[in-house]
């Protein structure tokens, strides 16, 4: 497939891949973004396409979507990029293997990060997803690679997908756009139903070394062989 028809075949995906963040309540008015990395069987393509900023999830068209290279200039397009374009350029510069990044402010996560503490690894859920607890990141403005920088300190040597920016919200990777939506979509659940156990009393940790097999399972035989 040559980089236009790539390009093209991902707008699609970046496009449809916002309507899942409304379809699990991640987001209110315009307030997430996805991205994924322009895959590429010839050199590398060293592109990434992600929404162009401000614009409801409604009038989001596969056209309107916005491609910008690794250093967040935009490339393609005749729209602003997202407000957090820096940030996702940071991650894919700094982590060759990630294909997708999506941010939002979804309620539970976004509370936890409001107060700076990560979400223990009390659910076996977690284990499945993110081998771990779910982290903090340092508190960083939005506009330049601060919070790029602090996504991936926080990251590069976890297990985790997701990180919860202090005072911010949540930012998550994968290996594609689907893969970091999906760690949207569980770092909330998780981040609900923890804090719901907290209400009611203690959670129960789990062992590390039970974590470790969850989390092999989980990644690398559940489903149909692998997890997106
Ligand atoms: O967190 C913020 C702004 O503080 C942004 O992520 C959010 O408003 C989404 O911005 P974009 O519409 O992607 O530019």
């Amino acid at each position: 497939m040559g980089i236009q028809d790539e390009i093209r075949a991902t707008r699609d995906v970046v496009c449809r891949l916002h309507a899942e963040l409304i379809r699990w309540e991640l987001v209110v008015w315009t307030a997430g973004n996805v991205s994924q990395r322009v895959a590429s069987e010839g050199p590398s393509a060293d592109l990434f396409v992600i929404k162009p900023s401000g614009v409801r999830y409604d009038e989001l068209t596969p056209e309107s979507m916005v491609v910008c290279d690794l250093e967040g200039n935009l490339v393609e397009g005749d729209r602003s990029p997202s407000s957090d374009t820096a940030a996702h350029a940071y991650v894919y510069r700094h982590m060759p293997t990630v294909g997708g990044v999506v941010h939002t402010h979804s309620t539970y996560a976004t509370a936890w990060a409001a107060r700076g503490e990560e979400i223990p690894c009390v659910l076996t859920m977690m284990a499945d997803e993110f081998g771990g607890p779910v982290p903090v990141g340092p508190f960083a403005v939005i506009g330049d690679d601060s919070i790029g920088r602090g996504i991936v300190e926080t990251l590069r040597d976890s297990r985790s997908k997701a990180v919860l920016m202090a005072n911010h919200g949540p930012f998550t990777i994968g290996k594609d756009g689907t893969a970091a939506v999906k760690a949207a979509a569980m770092v909330e659940e998780v981040a609900r139903v923890v804090h719901i156990s907290m209400q009611l009393g203690t959670p129960l940790p789990i062992a590390d070394h039970l974590i470790d097999s969850l989390h092999d399972r989980y990644q690398n035989v559940y489903g149909q062989g692998s997890t997106s």
